[in-house]
């Protein structure tokens, strides 16, 4: 049983991988062949107001770049939603390398990189910590990343990193419309699922959408040159910070097209 508990605790976060009684946890492969098309998914509806942008905050596991949530100006409502959820914050995850990154799998294959769009339905719950613990608090829009061309939208929160290269550090960061990170094509995947960092709560409603958006090298290695560590602390570079893929369990994935 040492076996199974060395690898219960990853090291990146000190915490059980899988939690007791998990039935819908994140991420998951996604097999296309797999996925069932729902035609009563709506589109998903998107609108940001660029002006609600605050700072941006290596948080020792990624960096966030974060929202006022205060009041119902970046929005999403649709898709599988029966709500509208407000923007709080999005963030990343990416590998050391390459050839794997991303938390979610399309077909067993990872892409280098991960964008979280995290959104909470400010509808039914009065907080975010409220709506994180609720089966519908949360709605989560993943974007894969693959190398390729620069992205010049991008490119203007890349050229920020470095004042926040140490965990707890946060620079202003204001007026980014993050729309600009969302791929024009409307297809997505759709499951139940759950926060990939502790508290590994089952309150997200995934959106997955199904074409990546391309970064180039430069600007995936500036996430790698962010570190997990703080100023003063011997540096261990931010890279990595993707959980390992869970049982799909009894759930099935939807998708928006055929
Ligand atoms: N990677 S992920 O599933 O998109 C994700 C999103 C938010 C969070 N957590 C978060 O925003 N705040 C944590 C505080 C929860 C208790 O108040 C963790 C993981
Ligand atoms: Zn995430």
């Amino acid at each position: 049983c040492s076996y199974r508990l060395r690898d219960a605790l990853h090291p990146l976060w000190q915490s059980p991988l899988t939690i007791p009684g998990g039935t819908r946890q994140s991420p998951i492969n996604i097999q296309w062949r797999d996925s069932v098309y729902d035609p009563f998914l709506k589109p998903l509806k998107i609108s940001y107001d660029p002006t609600t942008c605050l700072h941006i905050w290596n948080n020792g596991y990624s960096f966030l770049v974060e929202f006022d949530d205060s009041t119902d100006r970046s929005i999403i409502v649709g898709g599988p939603l029966e709500n509208q959820y407000r923007l709080k914050q999005f963030h990343f995850h990416w590998g050391a390398i390459n050839e794997w990154g991303s938390e979610h799998t399309v077909d067993s294959k990872f892409y280098p990189a991960e964008l979280h769009l995290v959104h909470w339905n400010a509808v039914v719950y009065p907080t975010f910590e409220e709506a994180v613990m609720e089966g519908n608090g949360l709605a989560v829009i993943g974007v894969f990343l693959k190398l390729g061309a620069h992205h010049e939208g991008l490119q203007t929160l890349v050229d920020a990193l470095p004042a926040v290269k140490h965990k707890d550090t946060v620079v202003e960061f204001d007026v980014f419309d993050p729309s600009c990170l969302i791929p024009s094509c409307p297809d997505y995947w759709t499951y139940a699922g759950s926060l990939t960092t502790p508290p590994l709560t089952e309150s997200v409603t995934w959106i997955i959408k199904k074409q990546p958006i391309e970064v180039d090298e430069n600007q995936l290695e500036a996430f790698r040159m962010l570190l997990f560590t703080s100023d003063g602390e011997e540096e261990k570079r931010m890279v990595d910070n993707f959980r390992p893929l869970q049982p799909l369990m009894n759930r099935t994935v939807r998708s928006s097209f055929q």
